[in-house]
C-alpha cells in the first residue's frame, strides 16, 4: 500500500505526538510533513495529504472527515499559547487582526468578542489593529511583555463551562482500521511523555515548557471536548465569515 500522507502542526504543542510517531513502527507507513495549522487543513481540505491534526474550524469545510484516534491539542482552561494581545484593554477594541498560521483560534476570538465580551469590532487580515490574534510558539514569553494579553483557552472555560480543542487528526478518507489503531498507539506513547521533547528547546523568558507541555497542554479528546467543538462549530456558523 502506498504510504499515508500526514501534515502535522509545526509548534512545541505536536512534538509530544511527533516523537511518540518517530519511535514507532508507524513511521514506516506513512509520508509526514509539518506545517503551520491553517496550512495543515488546506492541506487536508484540497487532498494534498490523506491526513493531519488540524483545526477544528476547518471541520466546516470538509464534506466527509473521520476523526482519528482518542488525542487532540486541547486544554482545560487557560493553554498559555493562544491569545488576543493588545494595547488596549478589550472593552476598548474596534479592530482585531487575524493570524494567518490560525483557523480555530480566529474563529475562538470572534466568538468571545461577539459572545463574552459582547462586541461588535472589525476584523482584519492585513494591517494595523487595535488587538491582534496570536497562536503557538510566537506567543511563547509574550504575555508578560504587551500591555493586555486575553488566553483564549481561558475565556471559552469561563464562558461554557467546557475544556477545548484547538485541532484534532482528520482524515479525509477511510484509512485502515488497523493503520488507525497502530497510530493512536504511537500517539498515546507520545503524549504519556510531553517532558522528553524539552531537551534543546529553545528557551524563552517567563516561559516554562515543562508546564506548558504537561499542565496547560490537555492531549485528551474527552467526551466534554467533543461537546466543545460541536458548541464551536454551531456558533462559528452564525459568525459573518
Ligand atoms: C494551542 C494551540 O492550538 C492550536 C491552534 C490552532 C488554530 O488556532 O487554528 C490550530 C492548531 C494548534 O496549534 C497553539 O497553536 O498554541
Amino acid at each position: 500500500m502506498d504510504k499515508i500522507a500526514i501534515s502535522a502542526v509545526s509548534y512545541t504543542n505536536t512534538l509530544p505526538f511527533l516523537n511518540g510517531i518517530r519511535n514507532s513502527d508507524v513511521i514506516n507507513a506513512i509520508d509526514l510533513s509539518v506545517d503551520y495549522p491553517s496550512e495543515c487543513a488546506r492541506k487536508v481540505i484540497d487532498n494534498e495529504v490523506d491526513m493531519g491534526i488540524i483545526p477544528i474550524a476547518a471541520l466546516a469545510k470538509l464534506s466527509n472527515y473521520h476523526i482519528i484516534g482518542d488525542y487532540c491539542i486541547g486544554s482545560d482552561g487557560a493553554v498559555d499559547s493562544v491569545f488576543i494581545f493588545s494595547n488596549k484593554p478589550i472593552e476598548e477594541i474596534k479592530t482585531l487582526l487575524l493570524d494567518k498560521q490560525s483557523r480555530t483560534s480566529n474563529g475562538l476570538a470572534q466568538i468571545l468578542l461577539k459572545h463574552y465580551w459582547k462586541k461588535d469590532i472589525e476584523v482584519l487580515t492585513e494591517g494595523e489593529a487595535d488587538a491582534y490574534v496570536l497562536i503557538g510558539d510566537r506567543t511563547f514569553g509574550k504575555k508578560n511583555k504587551v500591555p493586555f494579553a486575553y488566553d483564549m483557552g481561558y475565556y471559552w472555560k469561563d464562558m461554557t463551562g467546557l475544556p477545548f480543542a484547538f485541532a484534532v487528526w482528520v482524515s479525509n478518507k477511510e484509512l485502515p482500521e488497523d493503520f488507525q489503531e497502530a497510530f493512536n498507539h504511537a500517539l498515546a506513547k507520545g503524549v504519556a511523555r510531553p517532558e522528553d521533547v524539552i531537551p534543546g528547546l529553545p528557551v524563552y523568558e517567563g516561559f516554562d515548557y515543562h508546564t506548558y507541555l504537561t499542565e496547560s497542554l490537555d492531549f485528551h479528546l474527552t467526551v466534554d471536548k467533543r461537546k466543545a467543538i460541536d458548541l464551536y462549530l454551531e456558533l462559528y456558523a452564525k459568525l459573518k465569515i
